[in-house]
């Protein structure tokens, strides 16, 4: 006989505290519609955390200078220092440098929070471009994430300009010959450069206006853009889901990786503390923009070896290589070639190409397929080195830019040094365009080899007969698939000059078209036939000393099929 034994009444009548604040918070927020969220997936790579870097920096940057106008005074007007530090001590000043003196010598903790707020910015800048060169180099800008490029584009733009202006509202003489520089460049531009000029610093330079007005900008205005782009650059990541490199059970249909709650959590918060303690740390022991060593700006000085922060380097560079031109044009106005050419047609090329590059090559190669999986830069030798080339290009205008350093602290001729910024113009971007692409090309051999001849060991083994071999070992399946699963990319074939008798009116445009899309294909080693990788692994299972292969037949033709069920999430496109 069986007997229902009854569990002992809980005296629980209603649900845990837990889950009626969940509840609760449902009822009136929705927020068990965004559960979807938690299995968010999120793949794993190095090279993803260059934009986490970016992000912690700014939630940083906005947190310091949030404080920092607590005690920041952003006017122009005269005042005498009578602080703590005596070599300023009955100086005539601004009382924004003033106030930036005191955040450094009077106010407790003052000095770190603008150190941390300066490294801040540099890191920032500085992992941002790397976060640009990981999505150039790896094509991740393709068809559907143009439109998130260009976002992540107009922040870059932003973020240097905000570095600029926050730079210049100590009124100290290192940022004020930064604003000279600034003024001479808008000067520079025809027809609206004097009226552009006057706009800025509310008349003559440099008047007493621009320090208020570029707090505006500092703490209001260009944040503010910043905070919402990068928001919206988030939810299209979101939206579009991440792309990830190829790779076993890696499809243009899914996303393999980590899910958001718990993992991606815990790791994005601890990479969080790790990002905040390091520049914590740095802006603790290193000293940044000491401006009080500098003195208050005064328009008739200029202290000696002035360098702006690194990212504005390319453009003091520029300028300081190119030979001062300038063109009178009939009727007696200057058009300043030696400004105008370095500080502005430059820099604007250099941004053109960068913000439009995912369209041109959409448009070279005639692709309008998705692309969720990356490209590794040396399966693209001209993209990647394009892109190299693009980066010299600007450190031989930022070395450029540290010329009177380099000759002082290496006591060579000035002027030598300028002529080698000029000729490393032209020939270090072109140089390296070929080098990077050799190498391309050189370890795509290298796949090539290793998919038919297996991975060197670097054992070395002695025959029955007295010869030496190295070992290799055939690859395994995983590393085989993701080798062989590279995108082969095809040129846009040459135009017709006529059909049917009549001259094709885009024969022109389709011959630039074809012959930019041979250029940019260049580079493709073919894959190993399957009859090659049958013979290479006869060969392999047969060596008289390697390891018999592990792999049947590799079906690439069905790239979904190799799922060796190590990753633990995926989620699908
Ligand atoms: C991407 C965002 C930002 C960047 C790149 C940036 C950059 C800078 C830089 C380089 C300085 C000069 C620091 C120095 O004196 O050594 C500065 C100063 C300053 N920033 Fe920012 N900043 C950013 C955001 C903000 C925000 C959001 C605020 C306020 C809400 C702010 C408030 C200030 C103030 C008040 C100063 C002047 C104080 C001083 O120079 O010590 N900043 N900023
Ligand atoms: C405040 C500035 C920025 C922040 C905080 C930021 C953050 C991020 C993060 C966290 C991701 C996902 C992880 C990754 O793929 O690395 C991402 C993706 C992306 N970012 Fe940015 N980014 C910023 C600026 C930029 C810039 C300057 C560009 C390029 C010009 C850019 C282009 C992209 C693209 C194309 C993706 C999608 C790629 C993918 O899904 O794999 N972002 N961004």
């Amino acid at each position: 006989m069986s007997t229902i034994e009854e569990a002992p009444p809980s005296g629980r009548t209603e649900a845990p505290k837990g889950e009626r604040i969940a509840d609760w918070a449902d009822g009136r927020l929705g927020i068990y519609n965004f559960g979807f969220l938690a299995r968010k997936v999120f793949p794993e790579h190095w090279s993803f955390m260059f934009g986490e870097i970016a992000l912690y920096s700014f939630i940083i940057l906005i947190l310091t200078g949030t404080w920092l106008t607590l005690f920041f005074e952003p006017s122009m007007a005269e005042t005498v220092y009578h602080g703590s530090y005596v070599p300023l001590q009955g100086i005539p000043m601004s009382k924004a440098y003033a106030s930036t003196i005191d955040i450094s010598f009077e106010v407790r903790g003052g000095l770190f929070i603008r150190q941390l707020h300066h490294w801040s910015a540099l890191t920032m800048i500085g992992a941002l471009c790397l976060h640009t060169l990981r999505h150039f180099l790896t094509g991740s800008f393709r068809k559907p994430r143009e439109v998130n490029w260009l976002i992540g584009f107009v922040i870059l733009v932003l973020v240097i300009l905000e570095g600029f202006v926050g730079y210049s509202l100590p009124d100290d003489l290192l940022s004020g010959t930064g604003l000279r520089i600034a003024e001479g460049v808008t000067l520079a531009i025809p027809v609206v450069g004097t009226y552009a000029t006057m706009f800025l610093f509310g008349g003559e330079y440099p008047g007493q206006d621009v320090v208020p007005r570029f707090y505006s900008l500092h703490i209001l205005l260009i944040p503010g853009i910043m905070l919402a782009l990068t928001v919206i650059h988030l939810i299209l990541v979101f939206y579009h889901k991440h792309t990830q490199f190829r790779g076993p059970g890696r499809t243009e249909n899914n996303v393999v990786g980590q899910p958001l709650m718990p993992h991606y959590t815990a790791k994005a918060g601890g990479f969080f503390f790790l990002v905040s303690g390091v520049l914590a740390l740095t802006a603790g022991i290193a000293q940044i923009n000491p401006v009080w060593t500098y003195g208050p700006y005064r328009s008739d000085q200029i202290s000696q070896g002035s360098q702006p922060d690194w990212y504005m380097g390319f453009l003091e560079g520029a300028l300081r290589a190119f030979p001062a031109w300038e063109w009178t044009v009939p009727g007696g106005y200057t058009v300043n070639f030696g400004v105008l050419i370095p500080a502005v047609i430059l820099p604007t090329l250099m941004m053109l190409v960068l913000a439009l590059w995912p369209f041109l090559e959409a448009w070279v190669t005639g692709d309008k397929d998705e692309h969720h999986l990356l490209d590794r830069p040396r399966d693209h030798p001209t993209r990647t080195a394009f892109g190299c080339a693009f980066v010299a290009l600007y450190l031989v205008l930022l070395f450029g830019g540290a010329n009177d350093i380099l000759a002082e602290r290496f006591h060579l001729s000035l002027n030598q040094i300028t002529y080698a910024v000029r000729i490393g113009f032209f020939l270090v971007p072109a140089l390296t365009y070929v080098i990077t692409k050799r190498i391309c090309l050189g370890l795509q051999l290298r796949d090539r080899d290793k998919l038919l001849h297996g991975r060197e060991t670097g054992k070395i083994r002695r025959l029955p007969h007295g010869e030496f071999v190295e070992v290799h070992e055939p690859l395994d399946r995983g590393q085989e698939y993701a080798l062989l699963s590279r995108e082969v990319r095809e040129t846009a074939p040459a135009p017709a000059a006529e059909h049917d008798g009549v001259p094709n009116p885009r024969a022109r445009k389709e011959i630039l078209r074809h012959r930019l899309s041979r250029w940019l294909n260049s580079g493709q080693i073919p894959h190993p036939t399957p009859q090659e990788m049958q013979q290479a692994r006869a060969h392999l299972d047969h060596a008289p000393d390697g390891h018999a292969s592990p792999n049947g037949h590799l079906d690439t033709a069905r790239p979904g099929a190799l799922q060796p069920g190590r990753e633990p999430d995926q989620e699908l496109h």
